[in-house]
């Protein structure tokens, strides 16, 4: 309470770019990881809001050297969910104001390139969808991490459908059982991690993770290679993906997904002396992703703690 007003407060740095370069890793070459890193501190520094006195300020570019300092010292390869608990523990142990450290950090999604069929020792390319994490630590080790997946861009060109649906007198969307469906998946998923102590003392590779959620949420949208799997809309799907998720992997507490609707519109082009000069056969699409359908859920395990 200060002056009678309740002030909630947490101050950080946004958007710290870092490069890590491990030179000698057996077997594999150069391994690089790129961080967008973004901290934010929940501490004990009212005085700065309300009385000017800013003593218990951690500086934010501080943060920002801290971030740098600790890349530094991982000397060994290293998950940016480590990465992220490592940064966490330091800001809430070593300064005694800090109650609770959130960390956020989207990785960009450098692929180690292959030339002649051979992975290169030092050769990277940029790949398209992101993985993402956002962990906080609280002072005495209390636990929560997360890890995602942005804009895993997704479509099909059949086995798709919508029928069913409410009809009124703003409906002129046909029911279809054949259409294209496209979408770029945002996800999250929970660990069940609740204390810095239960993160396996080896480190956990919730890298090797990540890429197998990944595998899972996109298989169970294509279904087998040659038939394919029928979606009878994107939430159906959306469901099925996220459940397939929690079935395969029994440690993950939940998962949120965002699907975007992105649609390919049938295009019929006429006029009154040219009457068919396009006429739709399932060939030729307007796609657009203004506006699009929203899907998202959260599926979680009942008896979960969530
Ligand atoms: O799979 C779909 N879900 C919807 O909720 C919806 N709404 C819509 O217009 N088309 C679709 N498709």
């Amino acid at each position: 309470m200060a002056e009678g007003f309740k002030i909630e407060q947490n101050h950080g740095k946004s958007r710290v770019r870092v490069a890590r370069v491990w030179r000698r890793v057996a077997g594999s070459g150069h391994v690089i990881v790129e961080w967008n890193v973004g901290v934010s501190l929940f501490s004990d520094c009212l005085h700065s809001y309300t009385s000017a006195d800013n003593s218990a300020i951690v500086a934010t570019d501080s943060m920002k050297n801290t971030v740098y300092a600790k890349a530094k010292e991982c000397t060994e390869v290293m998950s940016m969910e480590s990465f992220a608990v490592l940064l966490g523990r330091h800001f809430t142990s070593y300064y005694p104001q800090v109650t609770a450290a959130v960390i956020n950090i989207v990785e960009k999604p450098w692929e180690r390139v292959a030339v002649d069929g051979q992975p290169h020792s030092h050769g990277f390319k940029l790949g398209s969808e992101k993985h993402t994490t956002e962990v906080r630590v609280e002072k005495y080790g209390t636990l929560s991490v997360t890890s995602g997946i942005e804009g895993l861009a997704l479509l099909k060109t059949t086995q798709s459908g919508f029928e069913g649906f409410v009809r009124d007198r703003f409906t002129l969307l046909p029911e279809t059982r054949e259409r294209m469906v496209a979408t770029e998946v945002t996800a999250a998923w929970r660990y069940p991690f609740a204390d810095v102590s239960d993160i396996p003392a080896k480190p956990f590779c919730f890298t090797q993770r990540y890429l197998d959620v990944k595998k899972v949420l996109a298989d169970t949208f294509f279904g087998s290679p040659l038939e394919g799997v029928y979606s009878p809309s994107v939430q159906n799907t959306l469901y099925l993906m996220a459940k397939a998720v929690l079935n395969r992997f029994p440690d993950i507490a939940s998962v949120k997904l965002r699907m975007p609707n992105l649609h390919f519109l049938p295009v019929n082009l006429s006029s009154k002396d040219n009457p068919n000069m396009v006429k739709f056969a399932d060939d030729v699409y307007m796609p657009t992703d203004e506006p699009h359908g929203t899907i998202e859920a959260t599926v979680s395990r009942t008896m979960s703690r969530l």
